[in-house]
């Protein structure tokens, strides 16, 4: 999980339950290794070279990326950085809201050859706006400025993995909280050049969803699906990234709903293996996320394993709270670092 972490936000934490349902409805063990995307950058290679390859080593050595969503500048270079390493490695990747738009930025910069490609919350000056502000101005809708709460999707791509994954309906609702969008005049351009929009809301103008289709697993989303996630149906994103991490599935074939079946049939599972993995979710995050000092990366039982002396990022002060470089086995069975 490649994040700004100044602190154990909400979306964090609902993040990393998702990943804690998805995980238990595949009978997977997860490790979540944390890495502060600050950490990743150019920056920090030359100011704290230990953080930078320490960084780096934790998001080489994952099976799969996740951007979640995030507002602010602090390490946005640092997030395009892991999604471009996903892209590029054919590591399966789920971007959340920011880290769809950014996985969005990195494709126009790196793929399509704009290298001042941007969002206009970063770069309201870009000459190639591909995330931009679109107010709603609806009359229903409550909230300033920011489009909130349960928004409709469709599908407009059936033959796709998110659609598969929801189990190839037509829409889905999830909840949305965010001021940018992807601009809707580069769809065509983007669409040319391999970057497909498989879920738009019903005006066809706002992009709800990203996948790129000769990737393995590259999925973005502009919604929170990790908010409607719960112990007994796990969010469907969520889901097909662990699956696809675990066992490289081929989604073209009729294998694929038969494992999505087996695997999201959470009653399936021992009511207290889900109980268990619940509960010790918080003590995961007590453990893991502290604010004291974690194992770079460690496997369990492994004491050798050497501790990071930097958290939020090498150049922040340690912060009570604060979720750092690191790694939480959000796995059901109980919890140990180095
Ligand atoms: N929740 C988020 O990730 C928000 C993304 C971005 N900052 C926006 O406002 O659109």
């Amino acid at each position: 999980m490649v994040g700004k972490y100044t602190g154990l936000s909400d979306s964090y934490l609902s993040v990393l339950k998702a990943l804690l349902h998805a995980s238990v409805s595949c009978h997977k063990k997860l490790v979540v290794d944390w890495v502060a995307s600050t950490d990743l950058e150019d920056s920090t290679a030359s100011e704290a070279p230990d953080a930078y390859k320490a960084a780096w080593t934790l998001l080489k050595g994952a099976d799969g990326v996740l951007v979640p969503g995030g507002f602010g500048d602090r390490g946005v270079k640092g997030k395009m950085m892991a999604a471009k390493y996903a892209r590029e490695n054919n590591v399966p990747y789920l971007g959340i809201c920011l880290g769809m738009q950014l996985a969005v930025v990195e494709f126009a910069r790196h793929v399509m050859k704009f290298p001042d490609a941007d969002s206009t919350e970063f770069n309201p000056n870009t000459k190639t706006p591909c995330v931009i502000f679109m107010p709603e101005g609806s009359k229903t809708h409550m909230g300033g400025t920011m489009r909130l709460g349960s928004r409709r999707t469709f599908f407009k791509v059936t033959d796709c993995k998110s659609a598969k994954l929801y189990g190839d309906v037509n829409y889905v609702d999830e909840r949305h909280r965010h001021r940018y969008e992807v601009n809707p005049d580069m769809v065509p351009a983007f669409e040319n050049a391999g970057l497909q929009f498989v879920g738009k809301d019903e005006t066809g103008q706002r992009m709800e969803i990203i996948e790129i289709p000769d990737h393995r697993f590259f999925v973005g989303v502009q919604f929170h699906p990790e908010f409607k996630s719960t112990p007994s149906k796990p969010s469907p994103p969520f889901v097909g990234k662990l699956l696809d991490t675990y066992w490289k599935l081929s989604w073209s074939s009729g294998k694929l709903q038969q494992t999505l079946t087996i695997c999201s049939n959470i009653h399936t599972l021992p009511t207290g293996l889900i109980a268990a993995a619940c509960g010790q979710l918080d003590q995961v995050l007590q453990d893991s996320c502290n604010g004291h000092v974690v194992a770079a990366k460690h496997k369990l039982g492994d004491s050798s394993s050497t501790p990071l002396v930097h958290q939020n990022g090498h150049a922040q002060k340690q912060a009570n709270g604060g979720v750092a470089n690191g790694t939480c086995h959000a796995n059901g069975n109980g919890s140990t670092h180095g």
